[in-house]
């Protein structure tokens, strides 16, 4: 089965919205819960799931996506495991699946294997954190032998031949990193991002998501504006830890992930 992704931007485009794409962790806040919580999150509006398989050696992550990784390993949470969610949520819902890991667990698991396993679960993609691209023909062999888009970041402190590269390599869309730094919820979007985005869209026509401190609809708006898509990741995976015990969750994380969707829409 062929990635979800590309069918899926070029619907929102006809639309004239921008892709809600929304990261949780695979089995935080619990194991059983993930395959309903990608479900509820896409039915209220998500366009694109992120699903990070936890790995306990972060490069990237901030303090929120850190803990919750380790309280998905905490729970025993594994590679296989992880895949077998997707495979529980793929009975529920049609999202776009994008696994988020490092390469290291992916090369211990064997390339070909995973992406054989990832794309029979369900998957659409892989962002594979610490793969750069000069390094990525027998990942991206893999993947695409089996239907998976591969996801590469940009970063502000890329150069622009790197960018160049990178933005040419990726498959489904760019992850253009808003800031330098680690994961995490931030007050502003940062002034140089429309530069960034000139200069990824410069270099291709995959669309482009913007994630890195986005948390609130006017963030995602402001990000919408300008790229094709906006990733939540912290905001969201607080929520759902905050939640977790609460009888009323579900209503609480549609009117959460549908507040973020509306600002999605251009006029
Ligand atoms: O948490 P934020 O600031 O909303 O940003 C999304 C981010 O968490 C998610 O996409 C992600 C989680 N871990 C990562 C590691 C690298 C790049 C991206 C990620």
């Amino acid at each position: 089965m062929p990635s979800r992704l590309p069918q899926t931007f070029a619907a929102l485009k006809n639309k004239n919205e921008g892709a809600l794409v929304a990261f949780l962790t695979a089995g935080d806040p619990g194991v059983e819960s993930t395959p309903d919580l990608i479900a509820l999150i896409a039915e209220a509006g998500a366009d694109v799931v992120e699903l990070g398989i936890p790995y306990s050696d972060p490069l990237a992550d901030g303090p929120i996506i850190q803990a919750s990784s380790q309280r998905a390993l905490d729970r025993g949470v594994t590679p296989p495991m992880s895949l077998d969610l997707v495979r529980q949520a793929r009975e529920k819902t049609q999202v776009p699946i994008v696994l988020m890991t490092s390469y290291n667990l992916v090369w211990i698991y064997g390339l070909e294997r995973f992406a054989k396993d990832a794309a029979e679960a369900g998957a659409d993609g892989a962002i594979l954190t610490d793969l750069p691209p000069e390094e990525a023909e027998p990942w991206k062999a893999a993947a695409q032998a089996h239907g998976i888009s591969t996801v590469f970041l940009v970063a502000p402190t890329s150069t622009t031949e790197r960018i160049a590269r990178i933005a040419g390599s990726s498959t489904g869309f760019v992850y253009c990193v808003s800031r330098t730094g680690v994961t995490g919820a931030r007050k502003e979007m940062p002034a140089d991002l429309p530069q960034l985005i000139d200069q990824i869209r410069a270099a291709t026509d995959t669309p482009v998501c913007v994630g890195f401190g986005v948390s609130n609809p006017e963030h995602v708006a402001q990000v919408c504006a300008m790229a094709d898509g906006a990733v939540v990741g912290s905001k969201l995976v607080e929520f759902l830890h905050q939640n977790a015990d609460n009888p009323g969750r579900d209503a609480a994380v549609r009117d959460l992930v549908s507040g973020w969707k509306a600002a999605t829409r251009r006029f």
